[in-house]
Order: structure tokens, then C-alpha cells, then sequence
């Protein structure tokens, strides 16, 4: 399919997921003996020509118990990017080198969205050389399954809508086939659509194309994109809130959000965490303090804020930064 052809046809999709995992050919299915975790491999350096970066300060913070070193750690990278653009060209290549590996290894590239900055971010993925290879060197972009980490329950087509501003900004842009965005169902109440959303995950995992974490128990998308608020909060989970203490369900609703609007759904922080890869995409002054207070040791179980609770079994979490963001870090 050609790329406007796609373009097209992802732009007119406005169907919700159980319709589109209806109208949809069976997808492959992945084999078992490849549904485990990624390699976690670290990053290689971003610095190019192109991409000029500050040193890249990776560091292993303390797990929110206190305890260091162990399997839960919260491992980051922070890359420090001199200009937006440069930053964006970064993000475009890490997610384009894991879509490459995830199609190398298991036949598909699940990827979920938050809404925000980030998605302007990933605007480079729409450009050459991504928008023709789509990653690893191989036309992959028909292997992306493209989810939501977190939705405002409104129409597709409101101008607070994530999915209208990821097809906006991206995925109208790119050849991923239609049936494989899912979009919440905007028909629902926020209940209703993040029941519906949670059954359209087991249907995916039911056809192999979300693997199971053996070590989690919930499912392992292949990369979670994420940004943050001033006051720490990934995907809609805020502060204080009480989903962020939700340890079952894969996906939830918040009805009183602080940040409008207040109707939404969200996956949870253990469907976050089951994730292979985390992405950050963090910049601004404004986010200084919440970055300061995510990377330091010092950490109280009692007064974490949601991107502090954010872990990776394995592998690292990757923070997509600016100077202004980690202006409070002082040992940068
Ligand atoms: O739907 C949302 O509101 C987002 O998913 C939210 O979690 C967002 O990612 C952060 O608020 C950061 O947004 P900015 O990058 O625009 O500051």
C-alpha cells in the first residue's frame, strides 16, 4: 500500500477497538518460544552530526522500598538533548531500532501512545529515512499495533482527543493498516470504555500479537511512550489519586482528573511497568522538580509521585530530556 494510500485510510478510521479487532484479518501469531522479553540492551549513544548531545548520564536510582541493586530497580538513562530537534531525530531512531527488533524477533511492534508533547516529538518517524523503512532497515510499519497508555473520554474528532491528536501529528502520516489502531470506544462512559479497552488487550493477547510477561503476569507491550506533568504525573495517573494504587486491573478511568479534561482512562501503573521498553519524553522548567525528585536517591514510599513508581523489571528506562528539565539535577 502506498503511503498516502495508508494516510488515508488510517485518517478515515474512527472505529473502536473491538470493531476493528472484529473487521480485521487474523494477525500472526507469534511464536511461543519468542513471546518472552526483549533483550534489554542499552542504548547506544544518540551523539551524531545531527543529534549532538550532552553527556548522557545514566543512573541507577533506588527501588521506592529503599533497597538498591535489586531486580526492580528503577535503571534509567537520561539523555540530555540541546534542541527539541535534536532530541526528536533521537526519539525517532530508538523507536525505530525497537520497532526493527521487536519485528525481528516476534513478527509485530506494539507500541502505546500518551497524548501531550510527546507526539510531536515523534514527528520525525513520519520523515525519511523512517517513513519508508519504519525501523531495522525493513518496511515494518504493517507489523505496528498502535494503543492508547492513556485517553480523555471524548469524540475522536474533539480537540481534546489523544487519538485525533496522535493522527494529527503521526499516524495519518505513516502506512500502519487502520485495523490496527485502536482507539477507544468513544461511545462509552469512561467505565464502559476502559472495560472495553481492557478486553480489547486479552483479545490481543488472545491472538498473540501482545505477549504475556512470565515474570509479571500482565501483558508486555513492546515499548510504552510516556510524558510528564509538573506534578509528576505519567499517563493519568496523578498524584495522590487512588488508581495509582490499583495492582489488578490492566486498564482503568479516572472521572476527576486535575489536569481537563477530567473524564478519562488509563492503563495502570502494573500494565506501565510490564512493559519491555519505557520512554520518557520530558522537557520544560516547569518539569524540573519532578525530574529532580525521580532521580534521587532519597525516596519515602509514603509521598512517591506517579513517575517515581515507574519500573522496569528489565532493561532501562530511556528519559527523552532538555537542559530546562533537568536544570535541578546537580550533578549534571
Ligand atoms: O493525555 C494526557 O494528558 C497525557 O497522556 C499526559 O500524561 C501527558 O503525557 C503529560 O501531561 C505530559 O504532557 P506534556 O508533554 O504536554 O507536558
Amino acid at each position: 500500500m502506498s503511503t498516502s494510500a495508508a494516510a488515508a485510510s488510517a485518517a478515515a478510521a474512527s472505529s473502536t477497538c473491538a470493531t476493528l479487532l472484529r473487521r480485521s484479518s487474523p494477525p500472526s501469531r507469534v511464536p511461543a518460544n519468542l513471546r518472552g522479553s526483549l533483550p534489554s540492551r542499552s542504548l547506544s549513544s544518540p551523539s551524531s552530526s545531527r543529534a549532538p548531545v550532552s553527556p548522557v548520564y545514566a543512573a541507577a536510582s533506588a527501588s521506592p522500598d529503599g533497597s538498591r541493586g535489586t531486580a526492580a530497580a528503577a535503571r534509567k538513562k537520561l539523555l540530555i538533548f540541546d534542541a527539541e530537534e535534536y532530541l526528536a531525530e533521537s526519539l525517532a531512531k530508538y523507536t525505530a531500532r525497537l520497532s526493527g527488533e521487536s519485528v525481528a524477533e516476534r513478527g509485530a511492534f506494539t507500541v502505546a501512545l500518551s497524548g501531550g508533547s510527546l507526539i510531536k516529538a515523534l514527528r520525525k518517524l513520519a520523515e525519511p529515512p523512517y517513513l519508508e523503512a519504519g525501523g531495522g532497515g525493513k518496511r515494518d510499519w504493517s507489523k505496528w499495533h498502535v494503543l492508547w497508555v492513556d485517553e480523555r473520554v471524548v469524540p475522536k474528532d474533539h480537540a481534546d482527543s489523544n487519538y485525533k491528536l496522535a493522527m494529527d501529528g503521526l499516524l495519518s502520516k505513516v502506512p500502519i493498516p487502520a485495523s490496527q489502531i485502536y482507539g477507544i470506544n468513544d461511545a462509552l462512559s469512561a467505565e464502559g470504555a476502559a472495560d472495553d479497552y481492557e478486553t480489547c488487550l486479552k483479545q490481543l493477547v488472545q491472538d498473540g500479537v501482545i505477549a504475556m510477561s512470565q515474570v509479571t503476569g500482565f501483558p508486555k507491550l513492546d515499548l510504552v511512550l510516556l510524558g510528564m506533568g509538573p506534578d509528576g504525573h505519567v499517563a493519568s495517573l496523578f498524584p495522590g489519586h487512588p488508581i495509582v494504587n490499583e495492582k489488578q486491573k490492566w486498564v482503568s478511568y479516572i472521572k476527576d482528573s486535575p489536569k481537563p479534561p477530567p473524564e478519562r482512562i488509563t492503563f495502570t501503573l502494573p500494565l506501565v511497568n510490564s512493559s519491555a521498553h519505557i520512554a520518557l519524553v520530558v522537557t520544560g522548567a516547569g518539569k524540573a522538580g519532578a525530574v529532580h525528585k525521580a532521580f534521587s536517591e532519597k525516596k519515602s514510599s509514603s509521598d512517591l509521585l506517579p513517575v517515581e513508581m515507574v519500573s522496569l523489571q528489565e532493561g532501562l528506562i530511556t528519559w527523552f530530556t532538555d537542559k530546562p528539565a533537568v536544570s535541578m539535577l546537580s550533578s549534571i
